[in-house]
């Protein structure tokens, strides 16, 4: 199961700390009952609303008529509908040869040197493709979606719409257009946000598609439900996670770095950046997300962690079982290197993830997230997990977690452009 740890050296830092577990016990309470306010943006709260029976069976059996007919499946959407599939995707699909699809992302990107290397790699695939989008009204998956559109006319004539799914809020545009042209329609649930539903249809279907075990990643996020709820006081882990963020930003750190030795979390690194800097960063507050990928970037950002301007503190997201493990042989060459003579890449990455953990202590406030194996299972307690701390978080910052309504002013400029053009 997924364990916290916190690394904090001082006396005053421990009292501190203590003090705010004390105090802000009423966060956690509310986040627990869930608030009247916002009624209409808590149904992940309980993943049997969204992720029932009824919910996976269906996108079950989706999956299971493309994984037959396909090879490739084109996931269109950008943010919180494409962030938690890919996070998983990329880090745990089977992709074994000739069995499992190859998903490929649309709909985050405006770059047209990009978009057409999309479609060129389609031309010999035998593809389905899935449009999601909440309202269907940004502008980076509605360009896409036609462009996919397009192309699967040209592939597939009268059949296309049969290869063509999309999940959008019932009575969007979205939802009238696929009703319209015959395409599967998969919900989008109305009282969840873009980056709160990795446990819901906006999730799923890339996944299963790709071969992962989405009733396993249920299973994880619905232990880590129960585990949340259930711990009521200073032992609960996404309350101990909130507190040592909000004391650290009282105490003028700013910026929270997620760092793995684990690369295979580079894409969960987007997903979580997301969900906190559009859960927090508003009202002229917020904590700023960056991510650190190890050990490469010891070699760049490294340095400012040890020595730079003291803003960071750090969490380490950290996988206890390796799954793999490559040995280095002597050779008998003068190289210098004989102290890694027949030792396993699996312990001289722990060693480098253990010694950065002592070093970056010494410095900042850090804390160590650990989940036992990198899989569907662990990655539905992760999800799970920081949803919870996040609206905590923002409880004690004071911030609404579930609006964003900075995001429109780029959007608001960028319309009366296109339009004028
Ligand atoms: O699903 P939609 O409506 O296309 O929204 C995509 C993303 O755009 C945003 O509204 C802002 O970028 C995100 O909050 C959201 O996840």
């Amino acid at each position: 199961m997924l364990s916290y740890n916190i690394k904090i050296s001082g006396e005053r830092w421990e009292e501190d700390y203590q003090q705010f577990l004390n105090r802000n016990l009423d966060c956690l309470r509310r986040v627990q009952e869930g608030q009247a306010k916002y009624a209409d943006s808590q149904d992940w709260l309980d993943t049997r609303i969204c992720a029932g029976k009824d919910v996976l069976n269906r996108i079950l059996d989706k999956a299971g008529e493309i994984r037959e007919n396909a090879d490739t499946f084109v996931l269109i959407g950008v943010g919180g509908s494409n962030n938690a599939a890919r996070s998983v995707v990329e880090a745990i699909a089977p992709r074994r040869e000739g069995v499992d699809p190859e998903i490929i992302y649309a709909g985050n990107t405006l770059n047209p040197t990009q978009l057409k290397k999309i479609l060129s790699k389609l031309e010999n695939r035998s593809c389905y493709i899935e449009c999601i989008a909440k309202n269907f009204e940004t502008l980076e998956p509605g360009s896409s979606f036609r462009i996919l559109r397009e192309l699967m006319d040209k592939k597939y004539g009268k059949k296309a719409h049969e290869r063509i799914i999309t999940c959008g809020t019932v009575g969007s545009s979205l939802d009238r257009l696929s009703r319209e042209q015959g395409y599967d329609f998969f919900d989008f649930p109305s009282k969840v946000g873009g980056r709160f539903t990795a446990m819901t249809n906006v999730g799923f279907l890339p996944m299963a598609v790709a071969g992962i075990d989405i009733q396993s990643l249920v299973a994880g996020a619905h232990m880590m439900q129960m585990l949340l709820h259930a711990k009521r006081g200073k032992d609960n882990m996404a309350y101990q996670y909130a507190c040592l963020r909000n004391l650290c930003y009282q105490k003028n750190y700013q910026v929270e770095m997620l760092s793995s030795f684990e690369p295979r979390f580079r894409f969960f690194y987007k997903w979580w950046t997301q969900l906190f800097a559009e859960s927090e960063g508003k009202d002229n507050r917020g904590i700023l997300p960056v991510t650190g990928e190890f050990s490469e970037e010891l070699h760049s950002i490294g340095q400012f962690i040890q020595e730079g301007m003291p803003m960071l503190f750090e969490t380490f997201l950290d996988v206890k079982e390796a799954d793999d493990s490559l040995m280095i042989h002597a050779d008998g060459l003068p190289d210098a290197f004989d102290y890694l003579d027949e030792k396993d890449f699996a312990d001289i990455n722990r060693a480098a993830f253990d010694a950065t953990v002592q070093a970056h202590a010494e410095r900042l406030p850090v804390s160590i997230l650990q989940l036992d194996r990198l899989d569907a299972y662990g990655f539905g307690q992760l999800f799970y997990f920081f949803q919870f701390a996040c609206y905590i978080s923002c409880e004690m910052m004071g911030v609404n977690p579930f609006n964003q309504p900075g995001v429109e002013a780029y959007k608001k400029r960028m319309f009366q452009i296109l339009e004028e053009k």
